[in-house]
């Protein structure tokens, strides 16, 4: 199998249009948060809602953030327009026909179901619209996509676990659970019985930790919750014993890096810390998380960051695709055959750089 080494004299210049052209998986997006402007008002219109703003320019003029709280207030509100089951397909075939166009081949997306069942959306009505969008993205788009259910952290521990009781008849139509939401005073711990629930289950375990909570949020999530993946876990690189424990589990960290700058985690993408956690020989992959309230999706959170981090070069951009392939929930024979159509691609763009 190639390593980083084997790629890292691609020339810089040839780096955007590999990473746009190979196979990747995504496995942070927040379908929630793929909701484009257009599609808040043309859903809030044909559900005969009004919105508290003037125009599709004016919504997004007020996208400035200077806090993940500040980011959820707008979210939660742009959520509330996804009433009916045709609007969950809307929003999430939006985001699959986008993600497709960037190469990702396989798609592991959250969805937050309490944000719907507290206005009365029954859990039947998201579940089957993401469903329906699921299922046609593999057959019209060859994209394979699933679905994790995630708890709002904000809420009680007694409100998850109702929440995953009441998903349980849609059992088949969600791999895994995860935790989002307003970090900070919300520490994994709180969801320890409903991840024991989950894993009882036999659903796949990620949480959002070290986003702009410290380390000992992972700690937790990985000795409380024993979640398979990190969602974000910048903020590990503070703590030296952690870092030396990811790395010696390839736990995977699912960076979001527009992400972490419009919500503040770091000033400039110059400033990010992702070179830093690939040298640290961590399994850290790129994410959108939020992509239409952050400026970007897969693909400009890759391009924006090779442009903008020097240190980054062919080896780190084959190790963080190949990265998305091995953390992935799927089974070995299809990671096999992306990582080969992976590694093909690079292999071609190192003999194409040699003549
Ligand atoms: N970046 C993020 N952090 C926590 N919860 C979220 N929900 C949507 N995006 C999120
Ligand atoms: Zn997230």
């Amino acid at each position: 199998m190639p390593g980083p080494s084997d790629f890292a004299s691609i020339p810089r210049s040839a780096l955007p249009a590999l990473l746009r052209a190979a196979p990747k998986a995504e496995l942070h997006i927040h379908i929630e948060g793929s909701l484009e402007p257009e599609l808040i008002f043309r859903l809030a219109q044909r559900n005969g809602l009004s919105l508290p703003y003037a125009s599709v320019d004016a919504l997004r003029a007020a996208y400035a953030f200077s806090d993940l709280q500040s980011f959820l207030d707008i979210y939660y509100a742009g959520a509330s327009v996804l009433l009916q089951e045709q609007d969950f397909f809307d929003m999430a075939w939006a985001y699959l026909e986008r993600a497709a166009a960037d190469g990702v081949v396989h798609a592991e997306i959250f969805f937050d179901p309490q944000t719907h069942t507290a206005r009365g959306v029954p859990m039947g009505t998201l579940i089957q619209g993401l469903r329906r969008a699921c299922r046609r993205a593999e057959a019209e788009l060859g994209l394979s996509a699933v679905l994790i259910l995630c708890f709002l952290r904000h809420l009680s521990e007694d409100e998850a676990l109702a929440t995953l009781e009441a998903a349980l008849p849609w059992r088949a139509d969600f791999i895994g659970v995860g935790l989002d939401s307003s970090e900070l005073g919300h520490p994994p711990e709180k969801f320890a019985r409903v991840f024991a629930r989950a894993r009882a289950l036999g659903l796949h375990l990620v949480a959002h930790a070290g986003e702009e909570g410290p380390p000992a949020y992972v700690w937790s999530a990985l000795d409380v919750l024993k979640v398979q993946r990190i969602d974000h876990g910048v903020r590990s690189l503070e703590d030296a014993a952690l870092v030396a424990r990811l790395a010696a589990e390839r736990m995977p960290l699912t960076v979001c890096p527009l992400s972490n700058i419009k919500l503040c985690v770091f000033k400039s993408l110059a400033e990010h810390n992702l070179p830093a956690l690939l040298d640290a020989g961590l399994c850290a992959l790129v994410n959108s998380d939020d992509p239409a309230y952050f400026g970007g999706y897969l693909n400009d959170n890759l391009e924006q960051c090779f442009e903008a981090l020097p240190a980054l070069h062919g080896g780190h951009a084959w190790q963080l695709l190949s990265n998305s392939f091995e953390a992935s929930f799927v089974a070995p024979e299809r990671k096999r055959r992306w990582q080969a159509a992976l590694d093909a691609a690079f292999q071609s763009a190192l003999s194409a750089a040699a003549s």
